[in-house]
């Protein structure tokens, strides 16, 4: 009976430092753990890529900057515009009688762009200058002086320390098909199964309409296909040469000096907005077509009338609905299957409908308010937008009117159709554009399959790892106290 404490005594002396010694091994071991696992997967510190497109439109020449996480340029949405910088003047087509300027227009920009990338970064950063619908103008007038401009432009860019990646014209098959990309891309709509949207793309010299056809697309010129992120697209593209805003401007004006008067009664322009405009400016682009006679005299007067539903009447002429060899067309017998889905409307059509706040209007309420904003008289208008460019605001009621026409004559949106239109500029602050998607394909950025992504963010997979240790801890202390203690062991954790 003596001999029963004393072995108890013993039992918990030899036991107290064997606890001691194993709960800090276990503490040591976890703590080794989850060091380990942190410090193996620390995000790393982030190394930014750099790209640099350059968009020579009709109209003006853009260049954007792009950035993107390198670890990162394989998943969908991580490329973004840092900055973008607007080029002093008009087009590089404009330079087709001085074409050694046409690159050194560019400078202001590209030093610019030379300040925005970090230094060590500037010779892996690729340069691209792609040119739409006013160099494809140029090439059909003069092939020798647009091959000099795009030799100035390149000459130019190559003597940046950035990596010249070329600079050449794009189809209109390309233009629409990269801005289908691009706003895809930046609504991260190639993610699993969400539904693209179309892209309308309105330029001075073209336009673009692309978007996902569920019905066969007839003509293969307009057929594109894709497979992006493991998701194949049959996707329906055109472009419009001659239907940016600027040349169809000139195409309804050939059209109206039809009549051999060189007074000119517009409904296009404000009452009261007068002008002098030569008749070569007009008759001078290969849009308008031989067909049409060209006046004798140098100069006519533009004298308008504001009256928006007469501008229709003239707009919609210069669109040919009578022949049509496929099954269905939109205008100039150009296959169209009927519209789908939602679309997303920027350049031109942004700029516009935005000055005339018509960005969230109904058809019929645009068609209205346009009325209304012909029929200002342009002293009024001059006076209510004074910091607004003449250039741009003489125009608006014929490119507000042109887009109506353009979207419910030409493509056949409906009515109902139209909600389905949003006018926007930029997709989480990069801008709706063909330069991301260009940029994104010759990086070979949108990879064909899903790439495989980590089932966990490193943040999930920290947390659970110590929680998981922390776990693990309790109940080996438990264990132990099960084990080597006595019934106290617990209880004692207990009341403490
Ligand atoms: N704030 C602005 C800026 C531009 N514009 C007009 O919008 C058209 C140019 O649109 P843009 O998309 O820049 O055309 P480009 O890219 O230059 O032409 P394209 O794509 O046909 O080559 C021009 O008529 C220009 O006068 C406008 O009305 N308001
Ligand atoms: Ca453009």
């Amino acid at each position: 009976m003596m001999a029963e404490p004393r072995e108890m005594k013993e039992n918990k002396l030899w036991h107290r430092p064997l606890i001691i010694f194993i709960t800090v091994l276990i503490v040591v071991g976890i703590i080794a753990l989850v060091t380990t696992a942190v410090v193996q997967n620390k995000a790393l510190p982030k190394k930014y890529k750099y790209g640099i497109v350059l968009d020579a439109g009709s109209s003006h020449t853009a260049v954007y900057i792009y950035e993107w996480p390198a670890e990162k340029e394989n998943n969908t949405g991580m490329v973004r515009q840092t900055h973008s910088c607007n080029v002093k003047g008009k087009g590089i087509s404009s330079y087709a009688a001085r074409v050694k300027e046409a690159g050194m227009s560019l400078k202001a920009c590209m030093d610019e762009a030379k300040g925005k990338i970090p230094v060590r970064r500037h010779h892996e950063t690729p340069v691209y200058l792609g040119a739409t619908a006013g160099m494809r103008l140029l090439m059909k007038e003069n092939e020798t002086q647009s091959e000099q401009v795009l030799s100035s432009v390149a000459d130019f860019l190559r003597g940046y320390p950035f990596m010249y990646e070329g600079a050449r014209i794009i189809t209109g098959q390309e233009e629409g098909a990269y801005g289908w990309i691009t706003v895809n891309y930046l609504s991260k709509n190639f993610h699993q199964e969400r539904s693209t949207m179309g892209a309308l793309d309105l330029g001075g010299a073209s336009t673009q309409i692309t978007f996902v056809s569920q019905l066969r697309v007839e003509s293969p010129e307009n057929s594109l296909h894709f497979r992006l992120y493991g998701n194949d697209y049959q996707v329906y593209t055109h472009s419009f040469l001659c239907y940016g805003k600027d040349q169809a401007l000139r195409l309804t004006l050939a059209q109206q000096l039809q009549t051999g008067d060189r007074h000119l009664s517009d409904p296009c322009f404000h009452p009261g907005y007068q002008q002098e405009k030569s008749v070569d400016r007009v008759f001078g682009s290969p849009c308008v077509s031989t067909s049409l006679s060209r006046p004798t005299y140098a100069n006519f007067t533009l004298n308008g009338t504001g009256n928006a539903k007469l501008c229709q009447s003239n707009v919609k002429r210069i669109f040919n609905f009578s022949s049509c060899t496929w099954g269905r067309c939109s205008f100039n017998g150009v296959f169209q299957p009927p519209v789908e889905g939602k679309f997303g409307a920027f350049s031109a059509f942004f700029f516009v409908m935005n000055f005339l706040n018509l960005t969230s209007s109904s058809l019929d309420e645009s068609k209205e308010k346009l009325e209304q904003y012909c029929s200002k008289p342009w002293d009024e208008v001059k006076q209510s937008y004074s910091a607004i460019p003449e250039k741009y605001l003489a125009e608006y009621c014929f490119s507000g009117t042109y887009i109506l026409a353009l979207l419910e004559n030409g493509y056949s949106f409906t009515s109902d159709k139209w909600r389905d239109i949003k006018f926007l500029k930029k997709i989480g602050g990069s801008d709706a554009g063909w330069t991301l998607g260009y940029m994104l394909n010759l990086t070979n950025m949108i990879p064909a399959e899903a790439p495989d992504a980590p089932p966990l963010p490193h943040s999930g997979y920290v947390s659970i790892m110590v929680l998981f240790s922390l776990l693990l801890a309790a109940l080996l202390l438990l264990l132990a106290c099960k084990v080597f203690g006595r019934p106290t062991c617990a209880q004692n954790k207990y009341v403490i």
